[in-house]
Order: C-alpha cells, then sequence, then structure tokens
C-alpha cells in the first residue's frame, strides 16, 4: 500500500507568513511579517508513520493547521489524499482525524459516550460503522467503564484515550496528532503507544506525529522530520539524528542547475532542495578542503557554512527531556 501512494500527504515549497501588529510607543504601530513556515517540501506515503518534531516555536502547529486546512498557507503547493485542504476542507474532514494533547474535542459536560452520539451524526458516520469503530476503541483503549462519565470528571490520561477515540470514529486514513502523550503517567502513555502502533499496523493509519517526548518517537516512529524557523532541517531515522547530533557542521551550496546529491569524501548530502544541497561533515574538519573539492566537480554558484545549529537544538531537545519511559 506504501508503495502505491508515496504521495499521500504532499507539501511543496509551503509558506505561511503572518503579518503582526505591535503597538510601539504611545501612537505607533508596527507591522511585522512572521514567517512561521518557510517552504516546505516533504511527502508522507500512505501507512507511514512519522514523527514531526522541532523546538518551540518552529512551526509544527502552523503545518498541522494548514494540513486540516485551518490555516490557508501563503505560498507553495499542499495536499492530502489529493485534496486541497484549506478549498475542500469538509471533504478533507472525513478523511482526517486530529488529537490535541493540550484542548480537547470532547463535550466538557457530556458523558463520553453522548460526544461520540454527536460525532455520528456531525461526521454523518455510517450505524453499522460507527458501532463497529467505537467497539474496537472502546476494547483498546479501555474506556468501557468511562462511556457514561462526564468528560470534566476524566483524568488526563482518560480524557486522552476518549480524545484519541473521538479521532477514529468515522475511520480517517490520515491522523495528526499534536502531544498525544503529554501529561500522561508511564502507565497511560504506555497504552496511547501500544495503541497507535496498532492503529498504524493493523489499519495502515498514517500518522503524522507531533511531540516533545523522544520517546514517542522511538517507539513508534521509523521516520522522523525535524522542523526549525518554519524548515525542514533533517529527515531520516531517529539514530541518524542522534548521529547528527554528534557534531556536524553543514555546508550549503546552490549549484547552477539540479544535479543527483553531491558524492566527495568527508562529507554527507543531507538534504536537496532544487538546486540547494546541503552536506553534513565534521564539525573538526576544515571546510577548505571540502569546498575545493565541490567548487571542482560541480557547477557551484554560491555556499555557506552553517555552523551546527539544528544540532544544538536537537542537543537541547535531549537535554530538556531525557526521554522518560
Ligand atoms: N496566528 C498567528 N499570528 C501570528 N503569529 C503566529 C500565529 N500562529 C503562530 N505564529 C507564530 O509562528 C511561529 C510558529 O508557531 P507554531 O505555533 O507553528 O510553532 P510550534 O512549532 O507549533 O511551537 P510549539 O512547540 O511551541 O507549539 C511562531 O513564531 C509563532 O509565534
Amino acid at each position: 500500500m506504501t508503495a502505491m501512494e508515496p504521495d499521500f500527504i504532499d507539501l511543496d515549497g509551503v509558506e505561511k507568513v503572518f503579518e503582526v501588529r505591535r503597538r510601539v510607543g504611545l501612537l505607533r504601530r508596527e507591522r511585522r511579517r512572521v514567517r512561521a513556515v518557510d517552504g516546505l517540501t516533504f511527502r508522507v506515503a500512505r501507512g507511514e508513520m512519522v514523527g514531526y518534531i522541532g523546538p518551540n516555536g518552529a512551526g509544527k502547529s502552523t503545518t498541522v493547521k494548514m494540513l486540516t486546512g485551518i490555516l490557508t498557507p501563503s505560498g507553495g503547493r499542499l495536499r492530502v489524499a489529493g485534496i486541497d485542504p484549506a478549498r475542500e476542507r469538509t471533504r478533507l474532514a472525513r478523511r482526517i482525524g486530529v488529537v490535541f494533547g493540550q484542548r480537547t474535542t470532547l463535550w466538557w459536560d457530556l458523558p463520553l459516550r453522548d460526544s461520540y452520539r454527536l460525532m455520528h451524526r456531525m461526521y454523518r458516520i455510517p450505524d453499522a460503522r460507527f458501532r463497529e469503530n467505537l467497539d474496537r476503541c472502546v476494547e483498546l483503549l479501555d474506556l468501557g467503564a468511562l462511556l457514561e462519565v462526564p468528560v470534566r470528571q476524566l483524568s488526563l490520561g482518560q480524557r486522552m484515550r476518549g480524545d484519541i477515540a473521538a479521532a477514529l470514529l468515522h475511520d480517517p486514513d490520515v491522523l495528526y496528532l499534536d502531544e498525544p502523550t503529554i501529561g500522561l503517567d508511564v502507565v497511560s502513555k504506555a497504552k496511547v503507544r501500544g495503541f497507535l502502533r496498532d492503529l498504524n499496523a493493523e489499519q495502515g493509519t498514517t500518522v503524522l506525529l507531533t511531540t516533545h517526548d523522544l520517546t514517542d518517537i522511538e517507539q513508534l516512529c521509523k521516520r522522523v522530520m525535524v522542523i526549525d524557523h518554519g524548515r525542514l532541517v533533517y529527515d531520516g531515522t531517529l539514530s541518524g539524528l542522534r548521529e547528527a547530533g554528534a557534531a556536524t557542521r553543514t555546508l550549503v551550496v546552490d549549484l547552477e542547475r539540479e544535479v543527483p546529491p553531491i558524492e566527495v569524501a568527508g562529507a554527507r548530502v543531507v538534504r536537496v532542495e532544487g538546486t540547494r544541497q546541503w552536506l553534513a561533515f565534521p564539525a573538526s574538519a576544515s571546510a577548505a578542503p571540502l569546498v575545493a573539492e565541490v567548487a571542482g566537480a560541480y557547477p557551484l554558484v554560491d555556499l555557506s557554512v552553517r555552523e551546527p545549529d539544528i544540532e544544538a537544538v536537537i542537543a537541547r531537545m535531549y537535554a530538556e527531556r531525557r526521554p522518560v519511559r
């Protein structure tokens, strides 16, 4: 299935710019443009489970909001299951589920079961399918004893499980999870992770997971994308990310034309975007011989060396959140 729909989620140069007005002094207001997402290009195949991480303010939520159609991109092209989210938000809503760890989609005063009933109607889910999905979620997420309890009385872990079920009642093809394990105790975390793993394996649901807990990624995602300042700065395995974190610098080269990934000794291409390529090389090595080699063999237009900012970001994430199991 995966091989058949490699661009199930498909972003090409997606941008989002916010205009913010700030008061400066008594009367003057200043307009400032915030580039929250700055030329994002990536594809996620159907059935993949991908971690989407980055420091605070990196642009993760903005990306997810564009993927769900809540926000319209300022530029670029974006498709989910072939649908342009901003244009056909309602049609897309039938195909996606969203869970925000910090916020609930359930009705605070109603018992869980009543929230589900409302969703049944809102999404016009066929009765048999609704019952089947609800039964499955109740069993696997252990919700049986909670169905008659008003949401406000649920613990955070119980509510999270309730929210995950709510997002799945209409059989979405894609599930976006934003911090699904935040604030949960160890047992609840394990339950949620186990459920998501099975969901992905058995139902083939495509999952995009935003989290600060790298153990979520470790246990669930073969692939992780790192975003920083609205740009994709890493796309690969978590172990590869750890390696990259071990002090590398990046040579960014602009070429006259698109060429296959550059092959030079002592560096490896970590990212290609049109005529621009990013090469990681050990921070301890000198950039000069590398630059000379690239310039000799490739149609170089411009270049710059970046200090290990991404790596610093990751290191910080690791330092802040030592994986808690
Ligand atoms: N509605 C908005 N108006 C103005 N600026 C915004 C708006 N939403 C987000 N931003 C800005 O865009 C940038 C990216 O924000 P975003 O919420 O996408 O980051 P994030 O990666 O989800 O962060 P966090 O991990 O803290 O949730 C930030 O600088 C933020 O202040």
